[in-house]
């Protein structure tokens, strides 16, 4: 065993001119962004104000950049499938060998999940739900930068795997034995385990922090009933990934002792069951869904009262309906292997479990039709998402409940018809969400509106491209095309590979136009800039405030009598009233233990990967001595004094919202 473990230069692939090509694109675009920082002295901006930072607002930013990053990157990863699959045909090989091919699929699937998904998610969350809720900040800042630095370390080292080694080829499900060392001996499947390790801790953090923030901090008067519908959709994914992200640790955690040392949690030899792990897996990943798409049903629920100029239809079914998807979402894990030897009593109870979700999931929609009706829908970028998530998911519901049937997953499960469904439900689901509240909280987060011709453009691209990319795929699936294959032989599936390969290339042009939009709107950011604080006359406590808010979000706390807060607000004429006199505002310090700490556990997880031990051993060491240094500190907190809030508030009254005010 060598100074560098496993390690050595044999471990990067210079034989692989695509990732020789990667690796130089990357290289060269750090060079060019770190040269930037450096010609325009940001370095201490970045550090100061951005990656120390413990603002739930800055911090939900930056969760948000990540997400888009790694959007980028499973994209990639995504069209370069969708090329091989169309150039694989009638026996051709392609472009992409196997075992290359087998890697990009589970790194797409654990990285649009794991690393773009849930980002994006915690990130709308991050700069919404303190201010829905009228707080000053999370309950702990410091851990929700943590959270943040763990999250970023897991997608470093997933991107680390292009360069150090090779990323599992195992699925995105990683089942064993194919996981265990004997079928997988590379350092794929340890990537795979140290990354989601550490960013699914820093997720059990978050929801720990939001789940305090939401039950001690709301403002005086919103109770529970009473707080906004995007909170509590939150709220419950936060439930559900307190009850669940654990399961995901222990099963990690096991099979890295199986891995390391040996084990036999889910061998045949020596007692073990593989189907133990497949069970547990999904006991997390079920519920994972749910999380994804939970809040943004909450998203949309903001969007379309507030774009229908009504009262959202039925506030308290829709509550009471999400905690009827969060609590069914527990008890359907087993649809995932229907075909793995249950009884036909047991399938069958798992079966019915699932098809019951479709009924709050229905309640939900007629909800939101309901709020249309008779309503005046302004048709604006966030309330198109809305629209085509209603149209798109629905399909994608109903294919589920299809799958859900255990006979007919017997011929469906693990074909192209189940890769369809879950595109359908995530990307119709999650994503429309998530790209819908991209543009509805953009201007609060950064200030300025989006430019609404490219984000058009964009839905445009992304709804047609995935029925065009997704829709062969169900075809494909009841032609008997199975998942994961690498090239195919059958002539018949050829046109519906060639069709779903331009659809990808549709979503493609999505992508860019989403680019082209941050651009050109960054560009005429003086044009667009929102000086109300208010764009899209909102319901609840985010739209009280200045865009972007103070730190400390609110200079007196709000009282609250009503769901739609704001909107009660500007109809009594309580709005945008200056106080005579601030009380001391009292605000945590921003602080470097966070990213230092995630650095040296980084620097763990891949020191544990290449059998570094002395590495290993001193990145863990770092990473507790930092923590237990922060934890007896006492330079954390400090006041804003009345006189400075004073004077914030005079000049914000005074340039921003001054229409307003007169
Ligand atoms: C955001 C993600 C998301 C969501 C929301 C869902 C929602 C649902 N999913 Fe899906 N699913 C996935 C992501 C998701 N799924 C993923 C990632 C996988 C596979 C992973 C892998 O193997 O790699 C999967 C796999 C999967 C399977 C396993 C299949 C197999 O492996 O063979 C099954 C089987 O039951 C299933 C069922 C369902 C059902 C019934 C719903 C329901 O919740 C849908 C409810 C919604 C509706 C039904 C539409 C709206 C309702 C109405 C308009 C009311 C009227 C309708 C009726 C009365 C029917 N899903
Ligand atoms: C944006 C357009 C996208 C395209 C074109 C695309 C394409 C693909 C393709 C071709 C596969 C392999 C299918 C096979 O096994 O034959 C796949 C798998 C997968 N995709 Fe996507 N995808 C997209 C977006 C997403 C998003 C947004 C998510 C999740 C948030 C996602 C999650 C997954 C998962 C979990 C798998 C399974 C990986 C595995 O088999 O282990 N995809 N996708
Ligand atoms: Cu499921």
């Amino acid at each position: 065993m060598s100074f560098l473990g496993n390690l050595s230069l044999d471990a990067i692939p210079f034989h692989e001119p695509i990732l020789v090509f990667t690796m130089s694109v990357i290289a060269i675009a750090g060079l060019i962004i770190a040269g930037l920082i450096t010609k325009y002295k940001k370095w201490g901006v970045l550090w100061r104000d951005w990656i120390t930072s413990v603002d739930h607002k800055r911090l939900g930013v930056m969760y948000i950049l990540l997400a888009l990053i790694m959007l980028f990157r499973g994209f990639s990863d995504a069209i370069m499938m969708r090329a091989q699959l169309a150039l694989a045909t009638s026996g051709a090989p392609g472009y992409l060998p196997p075992e290359h091919y087998d890697q990009i699929f589970t790194a797409h699937g654990v990285i649009m999940i794991i690393f773009m998904a849930m980002p994006f998610m915690i990130g709308l969350m991050n700069i919404v739900l303190p201010l829905q809720v009228g707080a000053r900040d999370v309950a702990f800042p410091f851990l929700n930068n943590l959270s943040f630095w763990f999250t970023a370390s897991g997608a470093i080292l997933i991107n680390m795997s292009l360069v150090f080694g090779e990323f599992a080829k195992t699925g995105w499900v990683a089942y064993p034995p194919l996981s265990e060392l004997t079928f997988s001996p590379g350092v794929g499947v340890d990537y795979y385990i140290w990354a989601l390790q550490i960013s699914g801790l820093g997720t059990l953090l978050t929801a720990v922090n939001f789940l305090v923030t939401v039950f001690k901090m709301r403002a005086p008067g919103m109770t529970l009933m009473k707080m906004p519908i995007f909170t509590w959709a939150c709220t419950w994914a936060n439930i559900l990934i307190a009850a669940s992200f654990p399961i995901l640790t222990a099963v990690l955690a096991m099979l890295t002792l199986d891995r390391y040392l040996d084990f036999h949690f889910f061998t045949n030899a020596a007692g073990g069951n593989a189907m133990m792990y497949i069970n547990l897996f999904w006991a997390w990943g079920h519920p994972e869904v749910y999380i994804l798409v939970l809040p943004a049903f909450g998203i949309f629920s903001e969007i379309i009262s507030t774009f229908a100029g009504k009262r959202l239809f039925g506030y308290k079914s829709m509550v009471y309906a999400s905690g009827a998807i969060s609590i069914l979402g527990f008890i359907v894990w087993l649809h995932h292997f229907f075909t793995m030897g249950s009884s036909a009593n047991v399938n069958a109870f798992f079966g019915v479990m699932t098809m019951v979700i479709a009924v709050p999931t229905g309640v939900k929609l007629f909800n939101w039709l309901f709020t249309i009706y008779r309503g005046r829908l302004r048709i604006s970028v966030p309330v198109l998402w809305t629209l085509g998530f209603m149209i798109t998911f629905t399909v994608g519901g109903m294919t589920g409940v299809l799958l859900a049937i255990p006979g007919a997953d017997y011929v469906l499960h693990n074909s192209l018809f189940l890769i369809a469904h879950f595109h359908n439900t995530i990307i119709g689901g999650a994503v429309f969400g998530y790209l819908a509240g991209f543009v509805f909280w953009f201007p609060k987060a950064m200030g300025f509106k989006l430019n609404e011709k490219w984000g058009k453009a964009s839905f445009w691209c992304w709804i047609i491209g995935f029925f065009v990319a997704f829709m062969p795929l169900y075809v494909l699936g009841f032609l008997g095309m199975t998942r994961r294959l690498n090239h195919t032989n059958n002539p018949d599936w050829n046109m519906w590979l060639y069709i779903a390969a331009g659809g990808a290339v549709i979503i493609m042009f999505g992508i860019i136009s989403q680019a082209i939009q941050l651009f050109v709107s960054f560009r005429d950011r003086e044009a667009l800039d929102d000086t109300t604080g208010d764009p899209w006359n909102g319901h609840t406590l985010e739209w009280a405030t200045s865009s972007p808010p103070q730190v400390y979000n609110f200079a007196t706390i709000p009282h609250v009598d009503d769901i739609d807060a704001w909107t009660e607000a500007k109809e009594k004429g309580q709005a945008y009233q200056t106080k005579a006199s601030y009380s001391p505002i009292h605000m945590p310090k921003n602080t470097s233990a966070g990213v230092l700490m995630a650095a040296s556990l980084t620097a763990f997880c891949f020191a544990m990967i290449w059998h570094i031990w002395w590495l290993a051993v001193v990145g863990l060491v770092g990473g507790i001595a930092i923590f237990i240094k922060r934890c007896y500190s006492n330079d954390v907190d400090y006041y804003i004094q009345p006189d400075e809030i004073a004077r914030t508030e005079a000049a914000y009254n005074s340039s921003g919202n001054k229409e307003l005010n007169a």
